[in-house]
């Protein structure tokens, strides 16, 4: 059989998603883009920037004995994290409980962007969400190389998926081969969740290059349940600014 022309709704579907990725890709360029000159102004923030300096986070990495002066936000370089993964594995999660928010009740999928820019003693930085869906998965390689760490949230009670999130994995570690990886093996309070040794066999990270800095983490970023003092998130934090410093 002779193959179909494409039908005008498939072409206009076509269109649309690549006017979407240019205007994302644009707008990161834009706002997150290490050479501007404008500075971040939080008036500007219609898309969930956090402009606040929070109490807790920003001393998860400190020593409690090493209190300095503070400096000035705007003098504080910039460092970029992307944290993708696939829908419903916990990544706006991620990004609430960092800004100080508690987590929501249910599952809010984040059709586009979703960032926070978290101030610290030496640097400030920019964490952004990509939303998961499939559709939107078609645009996180376009962002892979403008960032200093990607973060890879695994939902580690999802098994039907994991191949799935690690196709999606290894297509963002082929697109940069020096970019730090940390893979976080999230919801480990669930009482189906994957062991972390059994999430690196499956999600193939024993097989990485070992040029490249590839860490897996378990965490529950939002347990479901009592009895989780540590939840995981300041370790997460901490490993980032070890990385970004
Ligand atoms: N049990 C459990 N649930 C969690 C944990 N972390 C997040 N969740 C829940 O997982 C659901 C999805 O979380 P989100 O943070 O919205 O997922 P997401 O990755 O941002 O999803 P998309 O925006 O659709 O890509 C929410 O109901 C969260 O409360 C965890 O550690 N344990
Ligand atoms: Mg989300």
């Amino acid at each position: 059989m002779a193959p179909r022309p494409l039908g005008p709704l498939v072409l206009a579907l076509g269109g649309a998603a690549a006017v979407l990725g240019s205007v994302l890709f644009i707008f990161w360029k834009a706002y997150f883009g290490r050479d501007r000159e404008q500075r971040w102004d939080p008036s500007e923030a219609w898309w969930g920037a956090e402009p606040v300096r929070l109490p807790e986070w920003d001393t998860w990495g400190l020593p409690e004995d090493e209190e300095e002066e503070e400096p000035a936000l705007e003098e504080l370089e910039q460092r970029e994290v992307l944290v993708l993964g696939l829908d419903g594995s916990g990544k706006s999660t991620f990004l609430r409980v960092l800004s100080g928010k508690p987590p929501l009740d249910g599952h809010f999928p984040t059709w586009g962007f979703n960032s926070v820019r978290l101030p610290t003693r030496n640097f400030q930085v920019d964490l952004l969400e990509i939303g998961g869906s499939q559709n939107l998965r078609f645009y996180w390689k376009e962002f892979v190389n403008e960032v200093d760490v990607l973060v890879f949230v695994v939902d580690s009670a999802d098994r039907l998926r994991l191949q799935r999130a690690r196709q999606e994995l290894h297509k963002l570690l082929d697109k940069d081969p020096d970019l730090p990886v940390v893979v976080v093996a999230n919801k480990q309070d669930l009482s189906e969740a994957m062991s972390v040794m059994e999430l690196q066999r499956e999600l193939g990270l024993q097989a990485i290059n070992s040029q490249r800095e590839v860490f897996l983490l378990a965490a529950s970023i939002a347990p479901a349940g009592p009895g989780f003092n540590d939840p995981g998130t300041v370790h997460i934090w901490r490993l980032l600014l070890q990385l970004l410093s």
